[in-house]
């Protein structure tokens, strides 16, 4: 099995991103290919998010030291951060197969029952977008987590009987772009959460410096840097920018990628010095032509931008909070005076100053004026 399966569910749905794909920071049609063989297989490999690492070599090497499976495992943040990565290393950690499914695909609980009865002492589950679960399945999940036991109904009505059945200790590993859409129960019952946070751009050069090397590009330590430097904290899109500028170098050069190069090839993709966006860039300029800087409720700013409420929500905007672009408020979303001055507009006097790099985390994470507005 290559496990790769990028392409479930509404991330993977990219035909809304049109012809900015590129920055897109799902996969796209020709990613899943590059992605595997790119693709991090031991945590030693893994670069970047040094406390998750950390805090996950503690978890897999106390459970190896016990001969017992590790705690449930959740994989929180934006994609292409790594989290299916992290699931087939943790399974590779612990020398365990990997079964793998998505929330989308556990549609009926028959669906995660059948999926369950399979497992042998010690898989690994892997769940990607697990906050799309459907309720019967997430409520089987409960027990599978807790117990190691299934209910499975056989029959309808009055005559319904439930037939327990046992479950190889397992370890579920869900990943999701979404924390905060997790049941509080279901949340509970996992027993470390991993916060995946965007990736510094001298993390993304070590990440393009290996994909090079496995691909055989020749890549200059300024072209890296500034290819990172438009990355969006992700090496996902980091990855994707590397094969445009390969093609860039390719065809107009000697196929070597030097800073010029590189910055030629950015230029031709529209990809702005910060890694924008179209879309990221229209809901900006909603946000302060439309709507005077804010503030402004998350579902509103989609509509304007004529996008799901979700990938406003889940794609954009933290890689937005992240460039202080945006702040969240209680009383909606706010632009930066940094976001006015990007658009190239002067920002009004009582805009806000924000410092570039603030923490993106999701929605559950600390915001900067309390809970975000939903
Ligand atoms: N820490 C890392 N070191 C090196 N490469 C990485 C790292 N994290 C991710 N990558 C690269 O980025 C690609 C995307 O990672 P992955 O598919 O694991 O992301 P994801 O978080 O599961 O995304 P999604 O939420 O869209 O499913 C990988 O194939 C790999 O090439
Ligand atoms: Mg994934």
């Amino acid at each position: 099995m290559n496990g790769d399966f990028g392409d479930t569910g509404e991330f993977g749905d990219t035909g809304e991103f049109g012809d900015e794909e590129l920055l897109a920071p799902s996969t796209v049609p020709g990613d899943t290919e590059l992605d595997a063989s790119l693709r991090p297989r031991t945590l030693s490999e893994f670069i970047g998010q040094a406390k998750v690492r950390e805090q996950l070599e503690l978890v897999l090497h106390a459970a190896r030291n016990r001969g017992r499976t590790p705690d449930h495992i959740l994989l929180s943040g934006p994609p292409g951060l790594g989290k299916t990565s992290l699931a087939m290393i943790i399974a590779a950690e612990l020398g365990a197969a990997i079964r793998i499914t998505s929330g989308p695909a556990l549609e009926r609980a028959g669906d995660l029952a059948a999926m369950l009865s399979n497992l042998v002492e010690g898989d690994v589950l892997f769940i990607d977008e697990i906050h799309r679960i459907a309720r019967p399945a997430e409520e089987m999940l409960y027990l599978a987590m807790e117990d190691f036991r299934v209910d499975v109904v056989v029959g309808k009505g009055p005559g319904a009987t439930s037939i327990p059945l046992d479950v190889a200790p397992f370890t579920l590993v869900g990943a999701t772009t979404r924390s905060g859409a997790l049941t509080g129960p279901l949340r509970d019952r996992f027993g470390f959460t991993a916060h995946m946070e965007f990736y510094e751009s001298t993390e993304l050069v070590r990440v393009l410096r290996r994909s090079a090397a496995i691909l055989g590009i020749a890549l200059a330590e300024e072209a890296a840097a500034e290819v990172a430097s438009r990355s969006r904290g992700t090496p996902r899109i980091a990855n994707r920018l590397l094969r445009r500028v390969r093609d860039y170098a390719e065809v107009r050069g000697d196929g070597q990628v030097d800073v010029a190069s590189a910055r030629a090839a950015l230029a031709v993709y529209d990809v702005d010095e910060l890694g924008l966006d179209r879309l990221d860039r229209a809901v900006l300029g909603a946000l302060v032509r439309g709507f005077g800087g804010g503030p402004v409720g998350v579902s509103t700013l989609a509509v304007a931008v004529g996008e799901e409420p979700a990938t406003v929500e889940e794609v954009c905007e933290p890689f937005l909070v992240r460039a202080g672009m945006i702040a969240r408020t209680p009383r909606g979303r706010v632009a930066t005076a940094a976001a006015w001055r990007h658009l190239h507009l002067t920002p009004p006097a009582g805009a806000l100053n924000q410092t570039i790099g603030v923490r993106a985390r999701e929605e559950t994470g600390p915001t900067l004026f309390g809970d975000p507005e939903v």
